[in-house]
This record gives structure tokens, sequence and C-alpha cells, in this order.
């Protein structure tokens, strides 16, 4: 991958009453090797913020398609989007939401038509946006897979590899990966999505991706249950019997290495992890929190299925801390260079 150009990454800014726009500006400061950043937002909230937490930032705006300035330490380029109203540290306005989706469109756009080579998502707010009338929305996953018009997407947190490199028991594989099979729906209406074909449609995404993207050559992917103790046979509910095993023995027969399903508890455990490239969990909290304690701030959001890189940050709009640069960038940065790295394998493997 030595010899490929340094990509060129669309960075949505995300809620402008959230830390994105800050986390933005925090990272044009710092000297940035493995990609070339364009911000994705409205160049009047970056510097508004930029002079809040007193960060110098020279902000320059361009066009899609139209060559970026030479890169410079400090310097943003800036695809603009225009707020549709003022916005404030903390303050949701629901009118920004139609400004927020505009980003995301743009990035895609530049995405497909070439002039980025991956988009990287500052954190947006569910609810203003369903408040504004977006009815269904539920994050970026959803919408940029509707946005590139494929059937399945599959969420993938995964934890920066150095994290763990020092750390002295830890046997999994170099970084901590935890795909869902299903995303941001009420608990109660999980099993209901937990179908069979829906499970195979995303462990063959989440192989094939771990191929595509991360160069993982024979991936082994470990496959929670959805009950305590993966059902206790039966005992403590029948997901495992009726859906999930079947489509795992259905799943070893087309080549996939899957173990389990297995107890979500203990899976998560240094001795099960060994060897392993990536956990499968039934729902949003079973692996999520796992994954955050891990490596809160060092891990990114990467969406699979998709024809485009996208990666995101590990956390929200922390509205509480916007405007006062206390937040931290560190998620933003390991998001930043997994896109890099993800783009450059793209480039090589497969074109776009
Ligand atoms: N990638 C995304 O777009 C994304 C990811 C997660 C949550 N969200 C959305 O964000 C909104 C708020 O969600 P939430 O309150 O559950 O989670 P949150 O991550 O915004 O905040 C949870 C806690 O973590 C802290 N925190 C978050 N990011 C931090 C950072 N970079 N540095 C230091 N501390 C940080 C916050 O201050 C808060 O105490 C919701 O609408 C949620 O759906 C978006
Ligand atoms: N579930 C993600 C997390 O907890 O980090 C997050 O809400 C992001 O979702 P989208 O990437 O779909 O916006």
């Amino acid at each position: 991958m030595a010899d490929t150009p340094v990509p060129v990454l669309a960075l949505t800014t995300g809620e402008p009453a959230g830390i994105g726009p800050e986390l933005a500006v925090m990272l044009a400061a710092e000297e940035a090797p493995a990609a070339r950043l364009v911000a994705v937002g409205d160049p009047g909230l970056l510097a508004e913020r930029a002079a809040l937490i007193g960060r110098d930032v020279e902000l320059v705006e361009c066009t899609p398609g139209e060559p970026l300035p030479t890169p410079r330490p400090g310097m943003l380029p800036v695809w603009p989007v225009a707020l549709r109203a003022p916005s404030r540290p903390g303050e949701l306005e629901v009118a920004n939401a139609a400004y927020v989706l505009e980003t995301l469109d743009l990035a895609v756009r530049a995405c497909r038509e070439g002039q980025a080579a991956g988009m990287v998502t500052a954190p947006l707010h569910k609810g203003v946006i369903l408040d504004a009338g977006h009815a269904g929305f539920t994050g970026h996953t959803e919408y940029l897979r509707d946005a590139c018009g494929v059937d399945e997407v599959v969420m993938l947190l995964a934890t920066d590899s150095a994290l763990h490199a020092g750390q002295p028991g830890w046997r999994g594989s170099a970084a901590l990966r935890v795909a869902l099979a299903t995303t941001h729906l009420p608990l109660r209406e999980v099993s209901d999505a937990l179908t069979g074909p829906r499970l195979a449609r995303v462990l063959r995404i989440l192989d094939a991706d771990l191929r595509r993207w991360f160069g993982v050559a024979a991936p082994r992917i470990a496959v929670c249950g959805l009950n305590p103790h993966a059902g206790e046979g039966g005992h403590l509910g029948r997901e495992e019997l009726d859906v999930i095993i079947p489509v795992l023995e259905a799943l070893r027969a087309e080549g996939l290495t899957l173990d389990g399903p297995l107890p979500a508890d203990t899976l998560f455990t240094p001795r099960h992890l060994e060897g392993v490239d990536a956990v499968l969990a039934m729902y949003h909290d079973q692996g999520l929190p796992v994954l955050k304690y891990a490596g809160f701030g060092r891990a990114a959001n990467i969406t699979l299925g998709l024809p485009l890189v996208r990666t995101s940050v590990d956390h929200g709009t922390a509205l509480d801390l916007a405007g006062r640069g206390s937040a931290d960038p560190g998620s933003l940065r390991v998001a930043v260079a997994l896109a890099a790295d993800m783009a450059r394998r793209g480039a090589e493997v497969a074109p776009m």
C-alpha cells in the first residue's frame, strides 16, 4: 500500500450544536500524513467554533470536482453547506436537520463521483432529525444504505489495533471488532428482526468485507447467542435453536468459519477472542458496551456493505461538551486513519 496516493476523505462535520465542528477544527491543526481531509459543513460555523475553542485554522472554501489547495499545517479545505438557522453549542435546532442530511448527501456524491476516496462522519443527533419529520431515521448507517441503493449494511465498531499492543492478557486479533446483527431498534423488537435471511446476509457481508477492507484472508467470526447462556438448550429462549444455529450450519457449508452461537457473557474474554477476527453481537447493547469499555475514544464505526468507504466516531454529539474544546478527538483520528487505510486497500483490490 506504500505507493498509493494519499486519499482525499470527505469529513462531514455532523450536528452543528454538538462537538463535530470543533473536532474537525482540532484535526486540521494536526499533521495528517495518512489522508487529505475536506470538511463538509458551514464555513462560518467552523470559524466560529475554532475561535470559541481558541484554535487557529485557515478555512479554504472549495468546490467538489475542482482541485484542492496544497496541504499545509492548520489549513482545512471546506466543501460548503449552509446552516439553515444559527447554531449555538449544546442547543439543538430542528431547522438544521436538513443541513446535516445535506452534508451527508454531498459526501456520498463526492465519493460516488470519485472526488473523495471515502467519507468520515462526525456525530449527528438522531432525535433532532426525527423531530424535524424524517420519520424512520435511525442513523448514518441506514441513511447511507438507502442513499447508495443497497439492501443490507452492517455496523461494525473496531478498536484501534495499537490500543491492545501492550496490554497484558490481550489475546484477541490485533483489534477488537464487534459487528451488530440488529442496530437501532427498541429491544422488544430485536427478536422479530432476527430472521434467518437477515442473519445470513449480515454474516456474508461481514465475511466479505473483512477480506475486502481489512485484508483478513480467512475470517473467523464468533457469533453471540441472543439469550442468556445462548438459550440454555431452548429453556431460556428458542432463537438459537430456531434461527441462529440453522443459519450458521448453512453458512459453514458454504465455507465461512463461524464459532457459536456462544454465550455473550463469556465470549468477550481473552480465551474466546483468541484468533477471532470479529464478533457478531445480536443487538446494539450486547456488543457495543464491551467495545466501548475496551476502547472508547480509541475506536471507530465502519459501515460494511456499502459501495464506498465510510467510517465514523465511536461517540455521539456530546452536547454537554460542545463549544468547550475539551472533547477528545481520539476516535475521529482513528476513524480517519481507518478510512484512509480502507481507501488505499479498496483502490488496490477493486475499483469502486
Ligand atoms: N456516529 C454518530 O453519529 C453517533 C454515535 C453515537 C451516538 N450518536 C448520537 O448522539 C446523540 C447523543 O448520544 P449519547 O448521549 O448516547 O452519547 P454521547 O457519545 O454523545 O455522550 C455520552 C457521554 O460520552 C461523552 N463523550 C462523547 N464523546 C466524547 C468525546 N469525544 N470526548 C469526551 N467525552 C465524550 C459525553 O460527554 C457524554 O458524557 C444521540 O442522538 C445519539 O444517537 C451519534
Ligand atoms: N450505534 C453507534 C454508536 O453507538 O456509536 C451510533 O449510534 C452510530 O450510528 P450511525 O453510524 O448509524 O449514525
